[in-house]
Parts: C-alpha cells; structure tokens; sequence
C-alpha cells in the first residue's frame, strides 16, 4: 500500500492518469491525497472531479481557490468569467452530487501519526499547526452549513490581509481562507501581500514566500501544497519540510506526483488533447 500525493490538477485529467498509470496506482490499495485545485482553467475539470469523487475513502481533498471559486459561481453569487472553464460541471445531471461533496471538504488535512499536513496555499507563520486546523474548522463549519452562500459571497477580496485575534464574521473568514487557499508572500507577523504570483525572487520588498520565515510555528510539521505554479516544485528548503507539488500542469508544464513515504517523484508533461 502506498500514498501519493497530488499537485493542482485544474482539470488535466489526461496528465492525472497518465502520473496514475505510471506508478499502478490502485484504488482499492492505495491512498491519494489531492492538494486542491481539482478544477479550472484546465479542459476537463468535470471528469477530474467526478473521478476523484468516485475514489471515496481513497482519496483526502482539500479546497483550493478555483474549487471555492467554482462553488461561488454554481450558487450563482459569482459570475462564470471568460478564463473559467466549468460549464461542464454547471450543466452536468450530477452537479449537486459533486457540489455538494465539494462543499464539505476541509482546507487543512493533517495526518498526526506522521505529522504531515496539507493545504492548498500554505500555514501562515504565526500559526502553529493546533491554530492552523482551529482556524481553518472555523471557514469549514460555515461552507458546511446552511449559511454557506453567504459566505461564499463575502470571501472575495484581498483586506484585512493582517491576523487580529479580535477580527470576527466574514473579514475574519475570508483572512482565513486566503490564507490556506491564496497565500504566497507574507512577512513575519503573516501580513499577506497577494498581488504578487511570480518566483520569490520576484518577492515584493518586505516579504518572503510564507515557507522561508526563520520563526514559522509549524516547522516541525511536513507540509505538502500547490498553489504556486511559479515554484516549479521548488522550495529550496527542504529541510524545512515543505514540499510544492504544483508544478503548472495547465500552464503548460507538468503534473507531479509524490510518495509521501518515500518522496519519490513521478510527472506527466502537459501536451495538447
Ligand atoms: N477570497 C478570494 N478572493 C479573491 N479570489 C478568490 C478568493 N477565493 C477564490 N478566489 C479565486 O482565486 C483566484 C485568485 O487567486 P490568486 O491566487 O490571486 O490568483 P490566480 O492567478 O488566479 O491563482 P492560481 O491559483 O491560478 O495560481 P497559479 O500559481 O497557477 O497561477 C498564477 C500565475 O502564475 C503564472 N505562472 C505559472 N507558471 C509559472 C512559471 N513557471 N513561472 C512564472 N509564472 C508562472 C501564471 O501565468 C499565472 O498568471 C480568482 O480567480 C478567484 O477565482
């Protein structure tokens, strides 16, 4: 039995079997843990999400922002813009089954007995990971329930981007979600500056990638996360257990998979269907 984890799919569901096929990967024995990011901007995101939905207990998710995104858009509180592809979905007979499966997922997966987590974007430096899944089973509590259209209506924006324990309902909940679903630069108080997409070299003055911060509380953690195609898989920090696992399938690039046990790296190079 062997677990693989996954990086941002974004509806290249050639290139996910393709990197499945390669390592014989069994559902029956085998677990796959999917750092978020299953759908959009890719061209098959509704098979994407229907075969990873079929996985069941197989399979650990957690939200990314085109998933959120994806959410707000099938509620009808965002419009479905030029660069989306998620028509499929929309118009398929199974949409509420997915959906609402997708609503139910958490924003940080963590597996104690090996002290590893995963989240799309990132721990934030001032949380530990205790705080960390505190925080995000405040946002999941809300998706989950029945005012979760609101919420889905209030995430969109970029401030506060600084945490303040004393921050309460949706400007405390989007904070959070940007966190564990946009986050790249942050200085060391965790203010969060989201503008900027590029490699850390191009890092705005003041801030650095969220994984480098000499005091960041969830160190002894192992971490695993997408997000950041600009990356290319690379943290140059490896002794800080941290592993970037989107490598830009939809741009162009690859899809990458990786034994959590043994680290060990498989991809599938994006080409055109
Ligand atoms: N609370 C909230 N507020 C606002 N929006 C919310 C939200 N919750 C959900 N959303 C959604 O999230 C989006 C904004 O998120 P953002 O994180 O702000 O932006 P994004 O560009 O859309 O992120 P993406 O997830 O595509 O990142 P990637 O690194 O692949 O790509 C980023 C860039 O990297 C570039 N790139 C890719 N590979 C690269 C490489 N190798 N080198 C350099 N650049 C590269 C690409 O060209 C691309 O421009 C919105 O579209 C909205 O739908």
């Amino acid at each position: 039995m062997a677990t693989y984890v996954i990086g941002d799919i974004q509806g290249c569901f050639y290139q996910l079997q393709c990197v499945l096929e390669k390592v014989n990967f069994s559902p029956a024995e085998d677990k796959l843990w999917v750092v978020g990011d299953l759908v959009n901007r890719g061209p098959n995101s509704l098979e994407t999400l229907r075969y990873i939905y079929k996985l069941g207990d197989s399979c650990k998710i957690v939200l990314g922002n085109h998933d959120l995104h994806l959410l707000a858009i099938a509620h009808g509180v965002q419009p479905h813009k030029k660069q989306d592809t998620l028509s499929d979905i929309l118009t398929a007979p199974d949409r509420d089954q997915l959906l609402h499966w997708l609503r139910h997922q958490p924003l940080v997966y963590y597996d104690e007995a090996n002290n590893m987590a995963m989240v799309h974007a990132g721990i934030p430096p001032q949380w530990s990971i205790k705080k960390a899944l505190a925080r995000a089973a405040e946002v999941e509590e809300v998706l989950q329930g029945e005012h979760f259209i609101d919420f889905l209506s209030n995430m969109y924006g970029n401030q506060p981007n600084r945490w303040d324990k004393s921050l309460k309902g949706w400007p405390r909940l989007r904070l959070i979600t940007n966190y564990f679903t946009r986050m790249r630069f942050c200085n060391c108080l965790g203010e969060l500056e989201l503008s900027a997409k590029g490699s850390p070299k191009e890092g705005p003055k003041g801030y650095k990638p969220w994984y480098l911060h000499s005091k960041r509380k969830a160190k002894d953690t192992t971490i695993l996360f997408g997000h950041w195609a600009a990356l290319e898989g690379k943290t140059e920090s490896e002794s800080h257990n941290v592993f970037a696992l989107d490598t830009g399938c939809v741009w162009g690039n690859h899809l990458t998979l990786m034994n959590v046990e043994s680290k060990k790296i498989t991809t599938c190079r994006c080409k055109t269907q």
